[in-house]
């Protein structure tokens, strides 16, 4: 069988190149003509473990390809996926619809035979139904454009691995036709035993959708419990330890600290909280703008403990910002609270470095007024305060010997509570961590000073 794959970011490039690894044939398309460059001649224009080698592979094979073109697309296959970008616009948190409502009118003005399009993004509940009354509407004559949604569920630093055998398979149908196609394109990952829930198009939407939610709303409950044992004392990894041992609540998603971001759960909230209201049901998703407001409070938090530890006394002091990108394993910097920690601190007046070790570049072109560079070494040099904003692994193995010799105070502050608390206090460093009872220390206190300075 023969597929495109129309959008070729995270999700879209994933897609294509594991459809060529199952043994499709594989035209990807997209508007940005660098892009569709770089992906032809086997580069991967973002980080994703495993991906690299799959591109090259089936580039080299030729049974990967990629084009801006949507002719060639509709008269490549009869299967299309869709898999553009659904990101906020500047309405209320609403989901910007124009990439798929553009791709999908331009598909239909070149397509002249059957075809299915199964969307792919993430999207606003009842886009599927106005896809499929358009197709019937502007598609053409004499042909049938049948649509059904197929939401992914993959998470970047993982992707292949989650495309290839996922957790579940959602198909969402208004009529049984497409759903033969679809159990063929996935007949490998449902004979290994993927489950497959085949429902209406409504409930595939908003599965998605719900799953985001959920995932959002359990790191802002872990963090809300933060903010409490912040100022009454008590320990936020043992608390969720304890409740994790409940089957029911489960330990996964519960690591309190900076909070989430990323080009999806953040959006994905404020988007369902705008459509519930656009369906007339105001107060439904309400909670979830709580959700969304505890988790940008923890990025209050670290910068006013910046400010308490080191304001007061040096505002131009140089501070050490390790890790910019949304998550470990992941070059992306969309919505980074790690990156926003950054900027406001620059904003502030401090000398900020970043260290990122894959996001540097990435994180370069959004904040360009951030210093980044090119070691660990050299960004935490001379630093008054070091924060530790994504846990990478080469951040989490750090041992207070690897910094002593080289920041001008040695004080940490561990947003993603990865550190040994005892191994950095017993060694004289200041440590704070997010969910736990820090006092700062006011006053900008030397190497030699800063071994008694917190309660941690
Ligand atoms: N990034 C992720 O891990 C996941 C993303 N999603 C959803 O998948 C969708 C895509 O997300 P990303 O890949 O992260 O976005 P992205 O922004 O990285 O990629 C979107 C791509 O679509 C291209 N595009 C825009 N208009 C086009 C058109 N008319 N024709 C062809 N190409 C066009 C853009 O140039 C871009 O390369 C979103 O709805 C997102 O919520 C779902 C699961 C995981
Ligand atoms: O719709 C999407 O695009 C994807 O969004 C998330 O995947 P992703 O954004 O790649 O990253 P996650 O691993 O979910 O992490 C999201 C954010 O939450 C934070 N997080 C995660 C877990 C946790 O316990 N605590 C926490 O703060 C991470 O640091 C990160 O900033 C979902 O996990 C995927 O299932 C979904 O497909």
């Amino acid at each position: 069988m023969r597929i495109t794959v129309i959008g070729t970011g995270y999700l879209g490039a994933t897609h294509a190149a594991c459809l060529a690894e199952i043994g499709f044939e594989v035209l990807g398309i997209d508007t940005d003509a660098a892009k569709v460059a770089a992906l032809n001649a086997g580069v991967l224009p973002f980080h994703e473990p495993d991906l690299p080698g799959l591109l090259r592979k089936h580039t080299e094979s030729g049974r990967l390809r990629f084009s801006t073109s949507m002719e060639e697309a509709a008269n490549f296959a009869d299967v299309h996926f869709l898999a553009v970008g659904t990101p906020q616009s500047g309405h209320a948190g609403r989901a910007d619809m124009s990439q798929i409502d553009g791709a999908f009118r331009s598909l239909l003005g070149q397509i002249s035979h059957d075809a299915l399009i199964i969307g792919k993004s993430t999207v606003p509940v009842g886009t599927a139904r106005r896809l499929a009354s358009m197709a019937r509407k502007l598609g053409p004559t004499g042909a049938e454009i049948q649509v059904a949604w197929n939401p992914e569920f993959l998470r970047e630093g993982y992707a292949v691995q989650d495309t290839l055998r996922p957790d579940r398979l959602v198909f969402g149908t208004d009529q049984p036709g497409p759903l033969g196609v679809l159990r063929s394109v996935y007949a490998q990952a449902i004979a290994a035993g993927t489950p497959v829930v085949e429902t209406d198009f409504e409930t595939a939407e908003l599965v998605k959708v719900a799953a985001n939610a959920f995932l959002a709303t359990k790191i802002s409950f872990i963090n809300a419990f933060s903010e409490i044992t912040e100022t009454a004392g008590g320990d936020i990894s043992t608390l969720a330890d304890a409740i994790g041992m409940d089957a029911r609540i489960g330990r996964r998603f519960l690591n309190a600290g900076l909070g989430f971001g990323g080009g999806c759960l953040p959006k994905d909230i404020r988007a369902l909280q705008a459509r519930t209201q656009e369906l007339g049901l105001d107060l439904t998703m309400d909670f979830l703008s709580a959700v969304d407001q505890v988790n940008l409070r923890r990025r209050d938090k670290v910068v006013e403990l910046v400010e308490q530890t080191l304001g007061g006394s040096d505002i131009s002091a140089k501070v050490a910002v390790l890790g910019a990108s949304f998550k470990p394993e992941s070059d992306d910097v969309r919505d980074s609270p790690a990156l926003d920690v950054a900027a406001r601190l620059d904003g502030l007046g401090y000398e900020v470095c970043v260290y990122d070790p894959i996001a540097q570049e990435s994180a370069r072109r959004r904040c360009p007024q951030l210093e980044y560079p090119d070691t660990m070494e050299e960004a935490v040099a001379g630093a008054e305060m070091v924060l530790l904003l994504t846990e990478w692994q080469q951040f989490r193995t750090l041992q207070p010997a690897d910094l002593d010799s080289l920041v001008s105070g040695r004080r940490i502050l561990d947003g993603r509570n990865v550190l040994d608390a005892a191994t950095w206090l017993d060694a004289g460093w200041q440590l704070m961590q997010l969910g736990r009872k820090t006092e700062p220390v006011t006053e900008l206190a030397t190497s030699a000073t800063a071994a008694n300075g917190v309660l941690a």
